[in-house]
């Protein structure tokens, strides 16, 4: 599968001025949180109207509005979808009804802005595509992410015409946040599967977007999934010879994150991250610093070292000749049994990739 759509090119107006834009009306759907944001962020663009938001009570509706000084509020989604002024739905409910709101703002003949993510299934994301396409309206997935400068900027830097980083070869991206800072269990739909909650239909539409910006877009030809329960640990690892990957190593619990700085094999910087109450609230941060030692006279001469941070291998050496001295035959810092859980593990990449053992013909 190819991009459908190319990024913009830089002298569009949507990337010299992001904020350009012709007037629109919008209907809002759903008078929850993500709907109150949206909305605020439309105050700072002059043209773009509300003229209508609905929400499942008309209680909430009216609050909504009073709020947002919108003039028409609706108790029913489905009267709102009748009012001739709006233009455009903003869906901002829950996850399970993507399909069927879908459709009914695109038979009310409204263009549609539905939040991630754009569907439950495959199957649904394909009939309201197609019928969107059937019946001449603009339809897309809240994909915000895309919308930032930000990323404008490295989309264009990477696969515009400047290539900056040459040929894509890996892309790392994550998104985890602790729910419970922003929604109570187990009552929010974000735990209740039937009402589409879970983190594959919440979260995962953000790096799968990430990396496919980076990839042209194209479906990816092999993919690997492992999940995670509360209580079990993940590594993502990577390794190759195509490119400089950050090196980084990075560590997260449930009261922070702590990252090894680079290059993450031979590392002279730590910091900590400790998480404070709240989503993205971050409490005290620590920063560890061991530089190695200066080059002597006598090394420089004998020509430095090749390999970054060399000078490192004394506190190996260091740490070899103590435990020799002290009658240990292997170094607690790196046990022979985590050497043979590096071999098992190496043995097991080769095995799923098909990669022949030094040995084998
Ligand atoms: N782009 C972004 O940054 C963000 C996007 N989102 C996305 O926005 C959407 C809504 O998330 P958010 O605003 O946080 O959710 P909320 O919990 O605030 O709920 C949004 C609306 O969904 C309806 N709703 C909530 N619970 C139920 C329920 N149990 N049964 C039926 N309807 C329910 C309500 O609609 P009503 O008002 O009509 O009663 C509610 O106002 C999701 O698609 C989410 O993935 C969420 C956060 C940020
Ligand atoms: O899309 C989203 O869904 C969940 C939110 O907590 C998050 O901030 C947001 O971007």
């Amino acid at each position: 599968m190819t991009s459908s759509v190319p990024p913009p090119p830089l002298d569009d107006p949507e990337q010299s001025d992001p904020m350009f834009c012709p007037p629109l009306k919008w209907g809002i759907l759903g008078c929850g949180r993500v709907s109150h944001d949206f909305s605020q962020a439309l105050k700072h663009l002059p043209t773009q109207s509300i003229v209508a938001c609905s929400a499942r009570s008309a209680d909430s509706a009216e609050k909504f509005a009073e709020k947002h000084k919108i003039g028409k509020h609706y108790g029913s989604y489905d009267e709102m979808l009748k009012d001739p002024e709006v233009e455009i739905v903003y869906v901002g409910n829950i996850h399970n009804s993507r399909k069927e709101i879908g459709e009914k703002c695109l038979m009310h003949s409204k263009h549609v802005l539905l939040e991630k993510p754009f569907a439950c299934s495959v199957k649904d994301g394909k009939y309201l595509i197609s019928l969107a396409k059937e019946r001449n309206l603009f339809i897309m997935e809240g994909m915000w992410t895309r919308f930032f400068p930000a990323v404008q900027k490295a989309r264009d830097l990477a696969m515009g015409s400047d290539k900056v980083l040459g040929q894509i070869a890996t892309v790392y991206s994550d998104f985890n946040f602790n729910a419970a800072d922003s929604d109570a269990y187990p009552s929010s739909f974000l735990y209740q599967r039937k009402l589409g909650g879970g983190a594959n239909l919440l979260v995962a539409p953000y790096p799968i977007a990430a990396a496919s910006m980076f990839f042209d877009g194209r479906m990816p030809e092999d993919i690997k999934a492992v999940g995670q329960l509360p209580g079990s640990g993940v590594a993502m690892l990577s390794y190759g010879f195509l490119c400089e990957t950050p090196e980084e190593t990075v560590v997260v619990g449930s009261k922070g994150r702590m990252k090894i700085g680079s290059p993450g094999h031979c590392p002279t910087m730590l910091s900590i991250d400790l998480k404070a109450d709240g989503r993205g609230n971050l409490g005290k941060t620590l920063n560890f610093e061991y530089p190695l030692p200066e080059d002597t006279k006598e090394i420089i001469d004998s020509g430095g070292y090749f390999y970054p941070n060399s000078a490192g291998f004394l506190y190996e050496a260091a740490a070899v000749a103590r435990c020799i001295a002290s009658g240990k035959r292997e170094a607690p810092q790196f046990t022979l049994e985590e050497t043979m859980l590096n071999l098992r593990v190496i043995e097991e990449i080769r095995n799923q990739l098909g990669v022949k053992a030094f040995d084998e013909d």
